[in-house]
């Protein structure tokens, strides 16, 4: 008896597996969302990206999730279709959308290529190839966010009363390592073969992310036929319906989640495209220094956030987690932002890279495996998929908000590096709103502990229990 009711999630080995080939895609994604971001300096003097260009390009990956709420639906579509469906249909939209950003800066379209002429034909103030990045980074941007709801609750699918918030943890120790890979490899693909070559690298191994999410295809439908045999009549699953949704919009916690969640990642994900540029300019650096130095960053958040998810599995404590990520990514920026010049040393900045990578692993950790616990399973994907909408939403302003404040903070310089002047930004007016975002996530932090000791969700207790 035993034996019949298990089912594939019951063995570690198909679980883990599973675990790896959606964490494989997430890994190439995270990859192909940062190749630009240690190329900031080369996309200025090489394609005309100012800093509001280059913020702007950062901040299309949200465009259409935000404005054409693509995000909502693609939690609706895949409560209703399901993981696996889901899955490969977000993996196409992200070969498609990185496919038409590698031919907007490629050299072929601004040497004149196909629609090269209409793109540069309106607001010339903002280079063709960008508008094309753009397009294609919106559409890239619907793949990679669908992609992230699915796996989230793929994740839950596999783990739910097992290891939930370590596989989440090793999940996303994986994109954090493909951020770090990316923070190697572009600045060197650039070197060697230009833009081009990092943007096309990085679209070749999203191919290769989509034919994991085919073969993870098989073991979803296998542990779906397995459950939906040990199902009896009396035990039908629960039917998704659109109006289940306002139970998440009406409740107070998941909101306070929500907004703790836009406001520390958008001090987070943001920062990442404008780092490299800030310790070029803070410490005098090449691009390939600061892209180096920046990559302890994401190494710090992949080996803790594995350990803290074990953590919240055996021990609990996810809201304390999340008011100490908060408190840890002011004091950084802090440090970032106001640290004299003089005082500014290689060593400085390393501290508070690794400061920063304890933050961005406490609160990602605590945060993702807490959601199950406000909302049910039947709107789980609808509910992260409203979160990931509300934080697209900071995610997408804050770049050009930050390539604004480092424009008019800094008047005359961008004119005078298209000059061909060697000077550097000042970077203290983009790093105190970083900061600010930070204190805004502390407070909900202190405030989603208040409502968890209220109302008893059990953000503080273990999920596994004895
Ligand atoms: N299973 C964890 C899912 C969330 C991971 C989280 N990513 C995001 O929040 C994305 N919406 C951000 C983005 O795509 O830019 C993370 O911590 O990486």
């Amino acid at each position: 008896m035993e034996k019949i009711h298990n089912t594939l999630r019951d063995s570690p080995v198909a679980r883990w597996t599973a675990l790896i080939l959606l964490a494989l895609t997430m890994f190439f994604a995270y990859m192909f969302i940062d190749v630009l971001a240690p190329l900031s300096t080369q996309l200025e003097t090489s394609l005309k990206w100012s800093p509001d260009t280059f913020g702007a390009v950062a901040g299309s990956e949200y465009f259409l999730n935000v404005f054409v709420a693509f995000l909502i639906f693609a939690g609706i579509i895949l409560d209703r279709i399901g993981v696996r469906r889901s899955a490969i249909l977000s993996g196409i939209l992200m070969v498609i959308g990185a496919s038409i950003k590698l031919y907007g800066i490629s050299d072929h379209f601004n040497a004149g290529g196909f629609g090269y002429d209409f793109f540069n034909s309106f607001w010339t103030g903002f280079p063709a190839s960008a508008k094309v990045a753009c397009m294609g980074f919106a559409i890239f941007g619907c793949g990679v966010e669908m992609a992230g709801i699915t796996v989230s609750k793929g994740i839950v699918k596999w783990f739910a009363g097992k290891e939930l918030a370590l596989a989440m943890g090793l999940e996303m120790a994986i994109a954090r390592l493909g951020v770090f890979s990316v923070f190697r490899l572009s600045p060197y693909l650039a070197e060697q073969g230009g833009i081009t070559l990092s943007v096309g690298v990085g679209t070749l191994l999203l191919l290769i992310g989509l034919l994991s999410f085919s073969v993870y295809f098989f073991f979803d439908k296998k542990l779906d036929s397995q459950t939906d045999s040990l199902r009896t009549a009396s035990d039908p699953e629960e039917e998704f319906k659109v109006s289940d949704l306002k139970a998440i919009f009406t409740s107070k916690t998941f909101m306070v989640v929500a907004g703790l969640c836009v406001l520390f990642y958008s001090a987070i994900f943001p920062f990442q495209k404008f780092a490299t540029g800030m310790l070029e300019s803070r410490l005098g650096m090449t691009t390939v220094e600061a892209g180096n130095l920046f990559s302890y960053f994401p190494i710090g958040a992949m080996i803790l956030t594995p350990f803290l998810g074990w953590f919240i599995d055996h021990k609990g404590k996810a809201a304390t987690m999340l008011f100490a990520g908060s408190l840890l990514v002011i004091i950084c920026h802090l440090i970032f932002a106001i640290t004299p010049v003089e005082n500014f040393t290689f060593a400085v900045a390393l501290g508070a890279i690794i400061l920063l990578g304890i933050s961005f692993s406490l609160v990602p950790a605590a945060l993702w495996p807490s959601v199950p616990k406000l909302v049910d399973n039947k709107v789980l994907g609808s509910a992260y998929s409203i979160i990931f909408w509300i934080q697209n939403i900071g995610l997408m302003l804050t770049p050009i908000l930050i390539g604004w404040s480092l424009k008019v903070s800094n008047p005359g310089v961008a004119e005078r590096i298209l000059a061909g002047e060697d000077i550097k930004y000042n970077y203290t007016v983009p790093m105190l709103i970083f900061a600010a975002f930070g204190v805004a996530a502390l407070a909900l932090a202190f405030y989603l502990k208040v409502l968890d000791k209220k109302k008893g969700y059990g953000l503080e207790s273990p999920n596994i229990r004895k």
